[in-house]
């Protein structure tokens, strides 16, 4: 199974790469999802934030996702608190779905992770290839304000938790260059799947 790491910056377009590749009838698992799944009402972390935080980030239950946003993208000790809560569970859930698609013997997986390089997900030497989906910063910090209503510092501070995207660039083996119009990002995810899948057709791995 070739395993492919889905990584950029925030709000460079990798769910909306990774909705096209999941179009194409390629496989994702997606770190977002997982770790909103691992924080729903009633699980062992949603309880642990509410310890670390205070009640005012729970709202009947549920994560109040805003207002936990708020605190510790605005402060790099509170994010640190969070991360050592959540990453135990999502890395836990992360490696049970990779194991499910192993089991079904599916060529090609991609791993949607915002963080990839942040955690060192590449350094376990499992990730066989790594996209990175990148925009210039202003390009980026203006989809950013307008698709999650942020002021232009709240943006800047959500970018600046991430490593800089030219760092992720110099990594990668695959750049998806998502500055212009979503015609041209579909005409460079179509010829990256083509190029995936003679990869993986030659991958004696498993
Ligand atoms: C703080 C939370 C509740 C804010 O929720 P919200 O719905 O506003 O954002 P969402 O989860 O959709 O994330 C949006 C983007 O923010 C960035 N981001 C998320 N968590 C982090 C983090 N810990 N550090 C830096 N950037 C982050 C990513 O680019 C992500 O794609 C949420 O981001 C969260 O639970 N973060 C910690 C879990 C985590 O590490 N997730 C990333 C998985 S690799
Ligand atoms: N080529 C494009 N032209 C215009 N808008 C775009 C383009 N690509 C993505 N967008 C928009 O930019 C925003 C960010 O894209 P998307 O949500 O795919 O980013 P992301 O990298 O997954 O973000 P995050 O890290 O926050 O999960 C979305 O509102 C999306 O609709």
């Amino acid at each position: 199974m070739l395993l492919v790491g889905l990584t950029g910056g925030i709000a460079t377009g990798k769910s909306t790469v990774s909705g096209m590749l999941r179009d194409a009838g390629l496989p994702i698992v997606d770190a977002d999802v997982v770790a909103r799944e691992v924080v729903e009402p009633g699980t062992p972390t949603l309880e642990k934030i509410k310890l670390a935080f205070g009640p005012s980030v729970i709202d009947n239950g549920v994560l109040n996702r805003r207002r936990l946003g708020d605190i510790v993208f605005s402060n790099s000790q509170e994010l640190a608190r969070l991360n050592d809560i959540m990453q135990p569970a999502i890395s836990r859930a992360m490696a049970d779905k990779i194991n499910f698609w192993r089991m079904q013997q599916v060529p090609i997986l991609i791993l949607d992770v915002p963080l990839l390089f942040e955690r060192h997900y590449e350094k376990d030497g499992k990730i066989d290839k790594i996209i990175v989906v990148t925009t210039d910063e202003s390009t980026q910090l203006e989809r950013l304000k307008l698709r999650n209503q942020l002021s232009d510092s709240q943006a800047r501070n959500r970018v600046r938790s991430q490593l800089p995207l030219t760092d992720k660039v110099a990594r990668a083996d695959f750049v998806i260059d998502n500055n212009q119009d979503q015609q041209s990002l579909k005409q460079q995810v179509t010829d990256l799947i083509e190029n995936l899948k003679e990869i993986a057709a030659n991958d004696n791995t498993n």
